[in-house]
């Protein structure tokens, strides 16, 4: 399965958002909210920089949401059951998104502020 053509590595990406699509509320909200972000920036079209910032942190907060989906569903194929490092690892992920998600809200916030003229 090593060295496939492009377009088919691009099918098997492809394949992996879709699967965080149709199991992961989170990721289909984060992806919501990136979809609205996009819409806000083409209506009050501002400076590249940020296109630049609100893209990559938006960018980040679904990057992590695929490795939330990948290590969960690794984790819990390889070991189904209850253990503490899963419960270390899952958490783990969790706060990793939630990092983030909350950088994401504070450039959103200044963004908002920046429109209005704060
Ligand atoms: N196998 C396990 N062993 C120990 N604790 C677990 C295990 N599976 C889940 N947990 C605990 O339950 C929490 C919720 O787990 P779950 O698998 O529902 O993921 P989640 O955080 O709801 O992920 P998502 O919402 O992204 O699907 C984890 O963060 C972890 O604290």
């Amino acid at each position: 399965m090593k060295n496939q053509p492009l377009y088919k590595r691009l099918g098997f990406a492809w394949d992996g958002i879709k699967i965080s699509w149709q199991t992961e509320k989170s990721f289909r909200f984060h992806v919501a909210a990136t979809s609205f972000v996009i819409l806000l920036l083409l209506v009050t079209r501002p400076a590249p920089l940020w296109w630049a910032i609100l893209l990559l942190t938006c960018g980040l907060v679904l990057a992590l949401e695929l490795v939330n989906t990948a290590v969960e569903k690794l984790v819990d194929h390889l070991h189904p059951d209850l253990h503490p490092a899963i419960k270390i690892t899952k958490d783990a992920l969790a706060g990793a998104v939630l990092i983030a998600s909350l950088i994401a809200v504070g450039v959103f916030a200044a963004f908002m502020g920046s429109l209005v003229g704060f």
